[in-house]
């Protein structure tokens, strides 16, 4: 993604111009700057966002990764559709349109409002066997491209529903980064220390299954369709120059896939919040990201990435709202 740089220069002066000391209002000035060049203008618009959230499930969640039962991911996306999840709560309260798709979640959900593109009842146990096919990888990449792209909000969020995606999340970071496994495995929906214990023994087997992996291959060992999907997603939003809010350590992982293919979409990310889940610190390092809020979240379902919209619209509001030195008749610093 280019920038003219005569477009840097215009922004730079648009925001050193407005009527407070220069970088006084630090970090929505860097998203303001973001905004603006994402868009190329000095008037950027962020007046909507629209969070789409992808459910699958995972056969690794049968393996006892997960202090929840698979059949969660299923009543969750009915709790969705009815308004009823901590999604639907801060989307209401900020005004987000929220949609869901389900990727591939065990046991199929009848309802008019859900949008359905399964890649199977789920990945299979990716302790024993790939998770998914290659062909499944290509198709949830290009379905999320289509689904990013063909939304047509300025700012867009993406939420993850699946019973056992950190352990799976674990898997990629440390197949596509090369980290340590052990970091980067945490009490996810939580845990105890003997259950995240458990869980690192189940997800050394995992890994063991493998040697080095490329990226594509890694997502067809471990899966799973909703984080694949999230990561096709992304592409698609931030190709067609969508500002895209990054949740936490599940959203943060599909990023990382988006960014290992597409590295050059960076701009167009912003990460939204220090997940509580351990590795997500790692992980965040590993991306050069500094998040936005630290809040002590540890849900996912798109909840982080919420609470970073009204930090955008703030920053869409400086650029859109605030007057500057010439037009208010303010004096400049001596
Ligand atoms: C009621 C409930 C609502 C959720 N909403 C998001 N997650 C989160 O928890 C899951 C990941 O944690 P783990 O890997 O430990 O299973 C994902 O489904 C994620 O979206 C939830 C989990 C539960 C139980
Ligand atoms: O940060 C997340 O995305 C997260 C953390 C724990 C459980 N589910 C999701």
């Amino acid at each position: 993604m280019e920038f003219d740089p005569a477009l840097r220069e215009e922004v730079k002066a648009a925001i050193d111009g407005k009527t407070k000391p220069v970088g006084s209002l630090g970090r929505i000035e860097e998203l303001a700057e973001q905004l603006c060049l994402l868009q190329g203008t000095t008037r950027p618009n962020a007046d909507s966002c629209g969070l789409t959230i992808f459910a699958a499930d995972h056969g690794l969640a049968d393996a006892g990764v997960s202090a929840f039962p698979k059949a969660v991911t299923q009543q969750m996306v009915l709790n969705f559709m009815g308004g009823g999840a901590a999604a639907n709560a801060f989307a209401g309260a900020f005004g987000v349109t929220v949609r869901v798709v389900d990727a591939g979640v065990e046991n199929p959900v009848d309802h008019p409002n859900l949008l359905v593109h399964r890649l199977g009842p789920g990945t299979a146990n990716s302790a024993e066997e790939p998770a998914m096919s290659p062909g499944a990888v290509a198709d949830a990449l290009d379905t999320g491209r289509e689904f990013g792209a063909s939304w047509g909000f300025p700012v867009v969020a993406f939420g993850d529903m699946g019973i056992g995606n950190t352990a799976t999340c674990a898997l990629l970071i440390h197949k596509i980064t090369g980290q340590r496994l052990a970091p980067l495995v945490g009490p996810g929906t939580g845990l105890d220390a003997e259950g995240v214990a458990r869980k690192l023994t189940i997800l050394r087997k995992a890994a063991s299954r493998t040697g080095k992996l490329q990226p594509m291959q890694a997502l067809s060992e471990y899966g799973g369709f909703e984080i694949v999907m999230m990561a096709g997603a992304m592409i698609g939003a931030a190709t067609e120059r969508r500002l895209v809010l990054v949740d936490g350590f599940i959203a943060s992982t599909a990023a990382l896939i988006a960014l290992t293919l597409e590295p050059e979409l960076r701009p167009a990310f912003v990460f939204c919040h220090a997940s509580a889940e351990p590795g997500n610190k790692a992980l965040a390092q590993h991306l050069h990201a500094e998040p936005l809020l630290d809040l002590n979240l540890r849900l996912g379902e798109g909840t982080g990435a919420l609470l970073a919209w009204p930090l955008v619209q703030a920053a869409a509001a400086m650029m859109n709202r605030m007057a500057s030195f010439e037009d208010a008749g303010v004096s400049g610093a001596h």
